[in-house]
């Protein structure tokens, strides 16, 4: 599994709107009394933004070495008068949400699928402050797609992209940089400068994975060779869970888009059909399914053509589109390719 996060501003937009808008750091809360060594505490929870603390279940907090209880009361106490947790209009909603952004797949058409508009040139793809999962068989696209967005999402808003900076977790050895060298390529970017907005992780073993989730103060990972069976399937689920929580804070507190890709299997509950022998379905069950806002299947094709179906979608329909992993990336297939898979 490989997961990559966009950031949504470059280096120079950081510094001013941040300021304005983005997330509030942790740090501000030494000036509602709570004293620095809480706030380190905190931070080395992974709690580096006021909007975490505020989002956090007090549990949570008097489970971080140090925090008392009377302590966690004051912390959210505190949090929450800066974040606010109350309703909003519709209105409001709606507003927030037609200023997101999302990133280009690559595909026109995959773009259309996923929200966009055919006539205008670059609109749909991947949403961002949220989580979508890529399921599908090997060879099948997902980290091809994600190879693209690490490059796509370094674009101007206005190509589709995000104007952001990505994070790569892989947890296969799959991430190749001479594939976003190609994509940059392709899009006229300078190709190092592409390279040195990719921060890159090879994620070992579960406890890795939680490491690098508290020091970059992202991401998630989960080895399909980690687990044996189903013996170990709630030990896997635990760990599942916790990862997909902090995904989930980070896709909401960050704005950003996080992309998972997942294995497929087939049901074990096979055997309650004949049909349903053949049926593939994701990894990670009710868990999976509940975290990823957007799942998408991936189906091998005709040649270098596969096909992605909407499978789960707060708002889009369970439709299909046809793509092609190309040299330079992921884009459209040939005319010819299409009418003839
Ligand atoms: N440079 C390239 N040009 C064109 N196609 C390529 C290139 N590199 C890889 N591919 C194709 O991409 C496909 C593999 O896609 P990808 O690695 O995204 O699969 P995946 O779904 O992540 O599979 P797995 O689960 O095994 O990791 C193969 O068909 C391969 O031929």
């Amino acid at each position: 599994m490989s997961q990559l996060v966009n950031t949504q501003r470059n280096e120079q937009d950081e510094q001013v709107e941040d300021v304005a808008c983005g997330p509030i750091p942790i740090a501000k809360l030494e000036e509602f009394n709570i004293a620095p060594q809480d706030i380190k505490k905190l931070a080395e929870a992974g709690l580096h933004t006021i909007e975490s603390v505020a989002y956090t279940a007090k549990k949570n907090l008097i489970a971080i070495k140090g925090i008392s209880d009377a302590k966690a009361d004051k912390i959210i106490a505190e949090a929450q008068k800066i974040i606010p947790l109350g309703f909003q209009s519709a209105t409001e909603v709606h507003a927030r949400r037609s200023e997101l952004v999302c990133i280009s797949t690559g595909s026109k058409q995959l773009d259309t699928l996923l929200g966009g508009n055919a006539d205008k040139k670059w609109e749909g793809g991947i949403e961002t402050g949220a989580i979508t999962e890529l399921f599908g068989e090997f060879r099948t696209g997902k980290s091809q797609i994600c190879h693209t967005l690490a490059v796509t999402c370094q674009l101007p808003i206005s190509m589709g992209g995000g104007e952001g900076k990505c994070l790569y977790i892989d947890t296969e050895g799959t991430f190749r940089p001479v594939r976003l060298l190609a994509v940059a390529a392709r899009y006229g970017l300078n190709g190092e400068e592409v390279l040195d907005n990719v921060a890159y992780a090879r994620a070992y073993n579960a406890d890795h994975q939680n490491q690098l989730l508290i020091s970059a103060s992202a991401l998630m990972a989960e080895s399909r060779t980690d687990w044996n069976g189903r013996g170990e399937l709630s030990a896997r689920q635990g760990h599942l869970a916790k990862f997909l929580r902090t995904l989930m804070r980070l896709a909401d507190e960050y704005g950003v888009a996080v992309v998972v890709t997942n294995q497929v299997m087939s049901s074990p509950d096979a055997s309650a059909g004949m049909y349903a022998a053949n049926e593939k379905k994701p990894i990670g069950g009710n868990i999976m399914a509940h975290a990823s806002t957007t799942r998408l299947q991936l189906k091998k094709g005709r040649g270098s053509t596969r096909i992605c179906k909407v499978y789960d979608s707060p708002c889009l329909p369970e439709s299909e589109a046809q793509f092609a992993i190309l040299a330079n990336g992921i884009g459209d297939p040939e005319v010819d390719t299409v009418a003839l898979s």
